[in-house]
């Protein structure tokens, strides 16, 4: 079944606090940051995570990334983690994690990974964590379920995929990609298509020209991974995500850049639960 994106599609699923709710109960997401000179996508990402809700929002960092990052951060927390047992250690109380912006092309990047996969987190891979299994997705696909969400672009797709965009087109080769992998793919561009292992497809249009600019899918991953953390089913919280992201550049318009992004979603998060049926 393919739909086109919309709110009418999961605007009544938005996450929404009571007055029972703390910050703990409301969602803990996780970030993972690159080294010292690679930190600013993994903010992007932990700002929009708070911004879109979550109650709590770490940034998991190497050591040497630490006196960089605890001056940039204020609302944002962090930690340090030695190795991927640590990583796992300190992710195993968040309800998700982000992992992939500037994190590196590497094996430290793969070991990252297995090590989340073994928390309880739903995950968000990005970037580097899809690029970095160029060659091996069944690998990839081993450690991920249903909860967890890819956000390829074409190129990150490509590698992945090879040939398969070309030979299928977009709709049915995402619809195949989260077949394999067995999780939310959200193959990203001007109508990016968000695919379930179940065949379900979402199609977002009429997103605006400029989102393309550095740092805006860091962006879109910590929203993901802010709604996931606060227990929003991984689909919708997907389509939720792209379609806030789209609309916050659309009003935007021209100049954005990424750090414009998150701090355009609470007017739009608000007009969306205002309308959203049955609720308070
Ligand atoms: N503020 C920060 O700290 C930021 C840090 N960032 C981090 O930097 C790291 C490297 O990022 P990156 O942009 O160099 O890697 P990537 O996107 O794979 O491009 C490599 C090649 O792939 C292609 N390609 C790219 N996009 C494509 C598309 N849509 N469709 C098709 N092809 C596409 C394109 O090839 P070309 O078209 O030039 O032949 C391009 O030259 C990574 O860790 C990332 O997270 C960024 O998030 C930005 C903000
Ligand atoms: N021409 C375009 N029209 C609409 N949206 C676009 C366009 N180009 C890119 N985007 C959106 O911008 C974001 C770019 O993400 P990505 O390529 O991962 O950038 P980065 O790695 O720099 O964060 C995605 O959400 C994508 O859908």
């Amino acid at each position: 079944m393919t739909e086109t994106n919309g709110p009418a599609l999961w605007a009544s699923a938005l996450p929404r606090p009571t007055a029972e709710t703390h910050k703990h109960s409301r969602g803990r997401l996780g970030v993972v940051s690159g080294p010292p000179l690679r930190t600013g996508a993994a903010r992007l990402a932990a700002r929009a995570g708070l911004r879109i809700g979550a109650g709590l929002v770490k940034v998991f960092c190497p050591p040497d990334a630490a006196m960089v990052l605890a001056p940039a951060l204020e609302a944002v927390m962090l930690d340090v983690f030695n190795d991927p047992l640590d990583l796992e250690r300190l992710s195993e109380p968040m309800d998700a994690v982000v992992i992939g912006p500037a994190a590196g092309v590497d094996e430290a990047t793969v070991l990252n990974i297995a090590a989340l996969e073994r928390t309880g987190a739903a995950l968000v891979l990005d970037a580097d964590a899809l690029t970095v299994f160029q060659g091996r997705v069944d690998q990839l696909a081993l450690g991920l379920d249903r909860d967890d969400v890819a956000t390829p672009h074409a190129g990150e797709f490509e590698r992945l995929f090879p040939g398969l965009l070309a030979q299928k087109g977009r709709e049915d080769a995402a619809r195949q990609a989260a077949d394999v992998l067995g999780c939310i793919v959200v193959l990203k561009g001007d109508r990016t298509v968000i695919a379930a292992p179940d065949g379900r497809v979402r199609i977002n249009d009429g997103a605006a020209p400029w989102l393309a600019t550095a740092g805006s899918g860091d962006v879109l991953a910590g929203m993901i991974g802010g709604l996931l953390a606060q227990s929003m089913d991984s689909f919708e919280a997907a389509s939720a995500a792209v379609w806030l992201h789209a609309e916050a550049a659309r009003r935007f318009g021209p100049g954005l850049i990424a750090e414009d992004l998150p701090d355009r979603l609470p007017p739009l998060i608000a007009q969306r639960l205002d309308a959203a049926p049955g609720d308070a």
